[in-house]
This record gives C-alpha cells, sequence and structure tokens, in this order.
C-alpha cells in the first residue's frame, strides 16, 4: 500500500437507481487503518455504498477508488462480509474451507496446502469462536454460526480494506463483541481500513473513528461525538431527534422519517 494513500477515496459521489437519488455529493476519505461505522434507515443506501466500492454497482456521478486505483469486481485488496443469507443446507464444504476461500479462493484447482495458511485460517476461526465447529460442513451450521465464518474469511486474507455489512445480525452479545474486535485487532494488526454498516452504533462505539451517517439523501460523517447527537441528527432528519448517552451507550430516539425531498448539497462535515 502506497502510504499517504487512502485506502477509500470517493469524491462528489452519487447514486441512484433510475430517478431515485440514494445519495449524492459524497466526499469521503478514509485512512488506512481507520475504523468508519456507515449508519442510516432502512433503504438509506448503506449497502448499496458498498456494493459501489465492491464495483458492482455504477456511480451516477464522481470517482471511487480502492487504494488509489479505480474499483473493480473482485478486488482481492478487498475483504467483504455480505448482509446475512443462509448458506445452501447442500454446501459440502466444511467451516475451516469456507474461511480459507479467502485466501486463495480465486485460484483455480484444489487448494495449496500450506502451513501458514492452515495458521491463518485456524487464528480466524479461533478470533470468532469457530474452532469448536471448524470440521462441520457450513450447510448445517446455525445463521449465527455461518455469520462468524463469513467475517473469519473476510479477514484471513489480511485485505487493505474491509467492507462489512450488517455484521453483527444475529450474533448474540459475546459473538458480537468477538467480532467487532476482530475487525479492530485487523485493523491494528495490518492497517486494514474498516467500513462497518451498522444499525447500532453501540458495539463498535469504542472503536468507530468516524461515524458516516446517511438518511434521506443527505449524509453527515464526524467523530461519533460529533454525528451522535441531538443536534446533528434532527437537522439531518429535518425533524425531532433526541440523542440519550446512558452508561456509555447512545439511543437514539424519535420516529423521523428522512424527508424524501432533501434540500441539495445539504450534507457537511460534523464538528
Ligand atoms: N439494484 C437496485 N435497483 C433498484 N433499486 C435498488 C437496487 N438495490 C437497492 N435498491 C433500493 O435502494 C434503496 C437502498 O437500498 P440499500 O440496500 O442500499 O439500503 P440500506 O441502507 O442498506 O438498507 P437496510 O438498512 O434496510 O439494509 C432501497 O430502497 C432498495 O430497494
Amino acid at each position: 500500500m502506497r502510504s499517504g494513500t487512502p485506502a477509500l477515496r470517493l469524491s462528489g459521489a452519487s447514486l441512484a437507481y433510475g430517478e431515485r437519488r440514494l445519495w449524492s455529493e459524497l466526499d469521503l476519505d478514509v485512512a488506512p487503518g481507520e475504523f468508519i461505522a456507515v449508519l442510516g434507515a432502512n433503504g438509506a443506501g448503506k449497502s448499496s455504498l458498498l456494493k459501489v466500492v465492491l464495483g458492482l454497482q455504477p456511480l451516477e456521478r464522481g470517482t471511487v477508488e480502492v487504494v488509489g486505483r479505480p474499483v473493480r469486481r473482485g478486488d482481492r485488496r478487498i475483504g467483504y462480509v455480505p448482509q446475512q443469507k443462509g448458506l445452501d443446507p447442500a454446501t459440502p464444504l466444511r467451516a475451516r474451507d469456507f474461511v480459507r476461500l479467502g485466501l486463495d479462493g480465486h485460484r483455480w484447482g484444489p487448494l495449496v496446502p500450506s502451513r501458514r495458511a492452515r495458521e491463518s485460517v485456524d487464528r480466524v476461526l479461533a478470533a470468532v469462536g469457530a474452532t469448536d465447529y471448524a470440521d462441520s460442513p457450513v450447510g448445517r451450521l446455525s445463521g449465527g454460526e455461518q455469520q462468524r465464518l463469513r467475517v473469519a474469511q473476510s479477514v484471513v486474507g489480511d485485505p487493505d480494506l474491509l467492507l462489512a455489512d450488517e455484521p453483527l445480525l444475529s450474533l448474540d452479545l459475546n459473538h458480537a463483541a468477538a467480532v467487532s474486535a476482530l475487525f479492530h485487532e485487523s485493523r491494528l494488526r495490518t492497517g486494514a481500513a474498516v467500513v462497518f454498516v451498522t444499525h447500532d452504533v453501540n458495539p463498535v462505539l469504542p472503536y468507530a473513528d468516524r461515524v458516516l451517517y446517511l438518511a434521506g439523501g443527505r449524509f453527515r460523517v464526524g467523530t461519533p461525538d460529533a454525528v451522535m447527537n441531538s443536534a446533528t441528527l434532527s437537522d439531518l432528519y429535518g425533524a425531532p431527534v433526541e440523542v440519550l448517552r446512558s452508561g456509555g451507550r447512545v439511543l437514539v430516539a424519535g420516529g423521523a422519517t428522512p424527508s424524501e425531498h432533501p434540500h441539495a448539497h445539504d450534507h457537511e462535515e460534523a464538528s
């Protein structure tokens, strides 16, 4: 990785499906090793943002680069945890082989046996608490067990950029904490940047350097304190939102519906 080059750079980026614009004029640099939480209501365009970075969805306007190069599909520099869906029960892979695909799934032919690869797989399996079911067929595992394997697969290849789409869904508290900590550990160890889509900021509050909050076509980006407060979110939603802090947790109250017709260029770096 070239030093000083952002792991992810979006410049003047707008995304639309037909007539419907999800967000626009998004400028965002994510530094190597940075952890950014992406929040927002259902349909705000969080998953779509990840699809843009994966080269699966073209921008309407603007540019997107991963470590200084335009995005392309199948970029091995990116680790990705897709939004949860069950694996086919008939999938014959064992858990450890599924994780191993994150190391050499792009190669044709049989997996190359190597001690280093095995150690890497064992390390991430342990980190997500999957050692006990490492040799079980993935299709027979529970949703949460499969989800932990997806997380392990995304980090095992030491990518420059980690994209995770609601990776804590259906995880119990202990495993959610382990998964958040694994992303944090990855960025410390390898300098990976982490873009973490979540409905709840609390599990990642200890790690998030910044929050990108999408709502009604607008956004705010800044430190968690700068974004997760009543004034900033009320302004973003154009309706009263109350942000409460209790015991180190952030609670967002208020049934705000983002404006369907946001003002043009209404976004800013919160400070
Ligand atoms: N390929 C597509 N074509 C047309 N519309 C799409 C497409 N993909 C997503 N959308 C729509 O764009 C909107 C944003 O979807 P997206 O999945 O990015 O939202 P999200 O913020 O991740 O939501 P959630 O929190 O529910 O996962 C949704 O209303 C969705 O129906």
